[in-house]
């Protein structure tokens, strides 16, 4: 059997126009794994309010981190399959769950190689219904309905990976040196609460609602292998442990809500706001959820977070970039794959 990679990230519009923006939203947000409500009410919400007021805005603050290359969430993973695909031997092809680059395409192409069993990387550390698991039911359809001579093993999400980690705190310790911050704050894309209860195994583990101290993130349960509040949350702890950060100088909080549920909590955004209103005048930011820079670090975080830290009189704001084509990680992922390309059942 021939074997190949298929990395798959979350995707972009082909340009940052409002029209490519709004096919890009449209497809993204009518995924029932996104914006999880039956299909009449995610129509109405989607096509008839969202695609009529957000494409605008949304295009203005892609234009704002748009590179001459492209969106930097394609050029960047595409960075990312570079690297890797010069450390091991077997093709490495890229995909996104949304816009041009469809899944469909990137195993076409590892198949006409002669590829007919696939390592599918969500580039995602944590499990989330709108990330990981929409990407491994749509290549399993397209799999079944396309590839079906094809075998597609997936790597699980590696947020508690030791090496992860350590390629994790070593980035951000390089990155924040000779940086005298007083708060890091480890900000990941939310999800609504009811997506932590949809994910939850055992039915009655996980209480999203739970800001600061979760008592059942902490407490073990077979829940957490889909709780994205806790893979985020051991992140925190992990690299807090690694990098031997004092209790109450770092923090976890959720940015980038859309609508009127309740998303997991502290909110980013308030957060930043009450850290300079408390007197932090130097805060460091790090976005663990993302593999690649992309328009919610680039522009969310790098540019309006600054702004509210400033407003409330806060001084040095500084950010982490993500791992994107860090030399560690592109070593990293490459090992993994040839446990994987030498093994049968490999997981991180
Ligand atoms: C990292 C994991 C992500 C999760 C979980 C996630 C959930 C999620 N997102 C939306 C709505 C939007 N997200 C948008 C952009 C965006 N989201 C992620 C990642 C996750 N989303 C990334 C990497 C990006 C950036 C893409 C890029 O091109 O750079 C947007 C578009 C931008 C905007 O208009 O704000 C929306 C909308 C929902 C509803 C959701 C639900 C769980
Ligand atoms: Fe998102
Ligand atoms: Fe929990």
């Amino acid at each position: 059997m021939k074997k190949g990679v298929l990395l798959v990230n979350l995707g972009s519009p082909d340009s940052p126009n409002p029209k490519d923006v709004k096919k890009y939203l449209g497809e993204f947000l009518m995924d029932e794994r996104v914006i999880d409500v039956p299909l009449w009410a995610r129509t109405l919400l989607v096509k008839g309010i969202i695609l009529n007021t957000r494409p605008k805005a949304s295009a203005a603050a892609y234009k704002k981190i748009w590179w001459d290359e492209g969106s930097p969430l394609i050029v960047l993973s595409e960075r990312l399959q570079n690297g890797i695909q010069k450390e091991i031997n077997v093709p490495v092809a890229l995909a996104m769950r949304y816009g041009s680059m469809t899944i469909k395409k990137g195993l076409q192409e590892l198949v006409d190689k002669g590829v007919d069993e696939v390592f599918l990387i969500p580039l995602y550390p944590q499990f989330a219904m709108a990330t990981t698991e929409t990407i491994l039911v749509l290549a399993e359809e397209i799999r079944k309905a396309n590839f079906p001579q094809i075998k597609i093993t997936d790597l699980k999400p590696f947020y508690n990976n030791p090496q992860y980690i350590e390629v994790l705190s070593n980035s951000v310790a390089r990155h924040l040196k000779g940086k005298d911050y007083e708060h890091l704050l480890f900000s990941y894309h939310g999800v609504p609460e009811r997506h932590i209860r949809k994910s939850d195994i055992t039915k009655s583990h996980c209480k999203p609602s739970d800001k600061e101290n979760c008592v059942c993130c902490k407490t073990p349960s077979p829940a957490h292998e889909f709780c994205y509040k806790h893979q985020c949350k051991e992140v925190t702890r992990l690299v807090g442990e690694k990098l031997k950060l004092e209790p109450g100088t770092f923090s976890t909080s959720f940015q980038s809500r859309l609508g009127f549920d309740p998303w997991l909590q502290p909110y980013t955004d308030r957060t930043i706001e009450r850290l300079g209103k408390e007197g932090i005048k130097k805060m460091a930011i790090v976005t663990p959820a993302f593999v690649s820079d992309c328009l919610e670090t680039l522009e969310e975080i790098a540019m309006e977070g600054e702004e509210i830290f400033h407003e409330m009189g806060g001084k040095d704001f500084t950010t982490v970039p993500c791992l994107n084509d860090d030399k560690e990680f592109v070593d990293l992922l490459s090992n993994w794959i040839n446990d994987w390309a030498t093994s049968e059942n490999v997981t991180a």
